[in-house]
């Protein structure tokens, strides 16, 4: 393994009883870079975060970090490591200032008055710094956890959902923090349920999917645009299946698969030389109103990360948020790709 590496992982095992939670999950974190853990509910994310900071003991397979095998075991090597776990501890009584100045005497953190200034000023709540943590907001809260992930200057951040429970001011706060993070040199995995969030902040993904890693690489390889091949999208009030059964067979259509409840990838054969109507987007329209689907909307397709998602995991749609989510907002993210008729490809 070589030190322009953070992390790897090879051939991670762990069960926990009957349930085989991770099953050979291998990949690698560069230096610098933000990568993206995404996987449904249960995939594996947690556990391999875990184990690659030793809080969990893999059955089998092997972590480096920073290079160096086993090196969650060293003090010296986690010191370079900040975590977030999935639903950081808050106290609700303490001022941001008082709560991060208890853990920065508790890391030992030098000149922890000065650090804690520091901390809140990167993660931009200096402004409220001495006002009590109940009356801060789910986002404000969180900023408040990220600092104190980044009491000890870690140059290695391992978070597992950062965005949980954010509204899309917070998630854009949460992004610019990342973003300011990574150009001062720190190295980023995180997990999110925040796909559009996600395709935008990470510079390479790893999907993971019962235990296993099942696709990885930069967000380009991964999303390649699909406008190329004249491949259009659809969204219908109905069963996506109903009318790849209904299409499939069609004179005027190449190709068409669902990727996504009520969505459909269409490539329609191109028109002849006469046609009637030659916008293809117009043709799409009209056969699968001629097939009795009610047509939301017509686009050139541009694959999402939710559209990859989707198929990676056979439509398996991550459950709806049902834990601290104060927003009630889904997992998933929004609709990336759909444009109306007419109107330019979705970006
Ligand atoms: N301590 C445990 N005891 C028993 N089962 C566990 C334990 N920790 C995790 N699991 C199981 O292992 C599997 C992987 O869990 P993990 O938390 O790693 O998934 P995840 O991808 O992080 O999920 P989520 O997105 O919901 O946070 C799940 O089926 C989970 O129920």
């Amino acid at each position: 393994m070589t030190w322009d590496l953070a992390l790897s992982v090879r051939e991670l095992e762990k069960s926990f009883g009957r349930k085989r939670a991770l099953d050979g999950v291998g990949f690698d974190v560069a230096r610098g870079e933000i990568v993206g853990f995404l996987g449904p509910n249960g995939a594996g994310k947690t556990t391999v975060m875990k184990i690659a900071l030793g809080l969990l003991r893999p059955d089998a397979g092997k972590v480096w970090l920073f290079g160096k095998e086993g090196g969650s075991s060293r003090r010296d090597i986690r010191m370079r490591i900040g975590y977030l776990q999935e639903k950081p501890p808050i106290y609700p009584e303490m001022t941001a200032r008082a709560y991060l100045t208890f853990f920065a005497q508790v890391y030992k953190v030098p000149d922890p008055a000065r650090r804690v200034g520091e901390v809140l000023d990167r993660v931009g709540l200096n402004h409220a710094a001495d006002r009590v943590l109940a009356g801060f907001s789910r986002g404000m809260q969180q900023r408040t956890c990220l600092a104190r992930v980044i009491l000890h200057a870690p140059e290695f951040l391992i978070l597992d959902e950062p965005m949980l429970g954010l509204d899309p001011v917070g998630i854009a706060e949460m992004r610019g923090i990342f973003r300011q993070m990574q150009e001062a040199g720190a190295t980023l995995l995180f997990s999110s349920h925040q796909l559009a969030e996600m395709e935008q902040i990470s510079d390479r993904l790893v999907f993971v999917s019962d235990g296993r890693v099942i696709a990885e690489g930069a967000k380009e390889s991964l999303l390649p645009s699909s406008t190329h091949d004249g491949a259009l999208m659809a969204e219908i009030a109905e069963s996506a299946e109903a009318a790849v059964r209904a299409l499939g067979d069609h004179a005027e259509v190449a190709d068409v698969t669902k990727v996504g409840v009520g969505r459909l990838r269409v490539v329609v054969n191109p028109a002849g030389s006469a046609p009637a109507i030659s916008d293809s987007r117009v043709r799409l329209s009209r056969l699968l109103t001629e097939n009795g689907f009610t047509v939301l909307s017509v686009g050139n397709a541009v694959l999402s990360l939710e559209d990859l998602f989707l198929s990676l995991t056979q439509t398996k749609k991550p459950e709806r948020a049902c834990d601290d989510r104060l927003d009630g907002e889904p997992k998933m993210g929004r609709n990336q790709w759909s444009s109306d008729i007419g109107a330019n490809a979705a970006s």
